[in-house]
């Protein structure tokens, strides 16, 4: 019998992503890829196991008994309101740097999460992430422009743009940036090994901002592009070989 594809699942509030495997038919160990979707509109086949912070629409018919719960997540002293990717994102980097670190998920929301060095919650910063601002300037004023594209509508790279929309983007990106490095920097003045783990859709827009600062340097600032989903594998691995598992609907995602 052929091996099935394996599928963890989490929802953001602006994309779905996913963590496959695919089946390797080899007896080789199989290695998780990742993609990031739009929400779908009709039923997706069952993930071995999920989670949500976006909305999860009745018609994706998830199935109730393998979503995850923020009690499932062993990072200490979160509390119950904490969002379930900040929590996955939070133990998972503190176990993979073995330090304390501060999670930066640069998503709709960019969320900042500490976990000190005894592996516990310690706070963090919520600021409105960059389609979010870009969408906030263009709906609010009468003359700026509704950048579709977002970071990635018009990066020109240049520091101080003339034109409008260059200007919004790079504003913005150098806004996210300016908040992380000075975050970066308090939390250091606290424990001094920090790591800071960045993470989210517009890590790869924020990466460079970052590493132009020498207090940033590769051993203490880790790119981990799929963080939180790195995370829900490793809490929920795939079954043995031969165990029963939900039957997919079809070889879509
Ligand atoms: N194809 C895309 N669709 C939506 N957002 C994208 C896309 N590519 C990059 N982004 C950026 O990623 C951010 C959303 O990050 P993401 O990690 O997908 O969020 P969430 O986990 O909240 O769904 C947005 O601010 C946007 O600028
Ligand atoms: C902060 C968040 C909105 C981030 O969501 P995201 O941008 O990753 O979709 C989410 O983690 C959430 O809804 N948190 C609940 C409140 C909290 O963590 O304090």
């Amino acid at each position: 019998m052929p091996a099935r594809q394996l599928r963890w699942l989490l929802i953001g509030n602006s994309r779905w992503h996913w963590a496959l495997e695919a089946p390797d038919g080899m007896g080789r160990e199989r290695v998780p890829h990742f993609l990031h979707l739009p929400p779908p509109t009709a039923a997706v086949d069952p993930p071995l196991a999920w989670a949500a912070v976006g909305p999860v629409p009745p018609q994706a018919a998830l199935p109730a008994e393998t979503r995850l719960a923020l009690e499932d997540v062993p990072l200490a002293d979160a509390p119950p309101w904490l969002g379930i990717d900040r929590a996955l994102a939070g133990w998972w980097a503190a176990r993979l740097t073995a330090s304390p670190v501060l999670v930066v998920d640069a998503g709709t929301v960019l969320s900042l999460t500490r976990v000190d060095g005894r592996g516990r919650f310690a706070g963090g910063r919520l600021m409105a992430g960059a389609a979010l601002q870009l969408g906030a300037m263009a709906s609010g004023t009468q003359e700026l422009p509704a950048l579709e594209g977002g970071l990635a509508s018009a990066g020109s790279g240049e520091l101080w743009p003339r034109e409008t929309a260059m200007a919004m983007t790079q504003g913005v990106v150098e806004g996210l940036a300016a908040a992380v490095l000075e975050a970066g920097r308090q939390v250091r003045s606290l424990e001094a090994g920090c790591r800071i783990v960045l993470t989210g859709g517009d890590g790869p827009a924020l990466l460079p901002l970052l590493q132009r600062s020498p207090e940033l340097g590769e051993d203490v600032l880790l790119h981990r592009p799929d963080l939180c989903l790195e995370a829900l594998v490793a809490l929920h691995p795939r079954p043995p070989v031969g165990a029963a598992q939900a039957r997919p609907r079809s070889s879509r995602i």
